[in-house]
């Protein structure tokens, strides 16, 4: 049986209405695709307290968190995600890319340039919809 992980992951927005966007490195799974920075939620960890530690980890900046925008679960060749996208905004810091190989900040309506992370694609069209 495939294993199943759940991975929170970042819909940052900042106050142009842009959207940061995160590049996979090489060296990271699912290599060279676009997503929403974030990672995997561990035992006992709420999603929220998960996705702070996370931005904290990989790009050494704060956030606060929103609402939940969507949940995915998506089945990749070797495990099955559940990935919980939440909408943040930065507080405190210029994120600092630690393990990914850059990140830009995008508008939404051109979000679909990028090549995402397979799971990631219902939570692009949805933030592509909105104003
Ligand atoms: N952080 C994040 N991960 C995503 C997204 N979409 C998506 O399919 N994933 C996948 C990539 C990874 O396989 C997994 C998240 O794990 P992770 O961020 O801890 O990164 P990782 O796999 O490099 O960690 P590791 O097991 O190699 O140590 O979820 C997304 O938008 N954000």
């Amino acid at each position: 049986m495939k294993k199943k992980i759940k991975v929170v992951a970042g819909v940052i927005e900042n106050d142009q209405g842009e959207i940061l966007c995160a590049l996979r490195s090489p060296k990271m799974s699912i290599s060279n695709h676009w997503e929403f920075p974030g990672g995997k939620v561990e035992a006992d960890e709420d999603v929220f307290t998960a996705l702070k530690r996370e931005i904290e980890e990989e790009f050494k900046c704060k956030i606060e968190t929103f609402d939940i925008h969507n949940e995915n679960i998506h089945e990749y060749e070797t495990f099955i995600i559940h990935l919980i996208a939440i909408k943040a905004k930065i507080i405190e810091g210029n994120p600092v890319p630690v393990e990914h190989s850059k990140f830009i900040w995008l508008k939404k309506e051109n979000l679909n340039s990028l090549v995402w992370a397979p799971a990631d694609i219902p939570a692009v069209k949805l933030l592509m919809n909105e104003k």
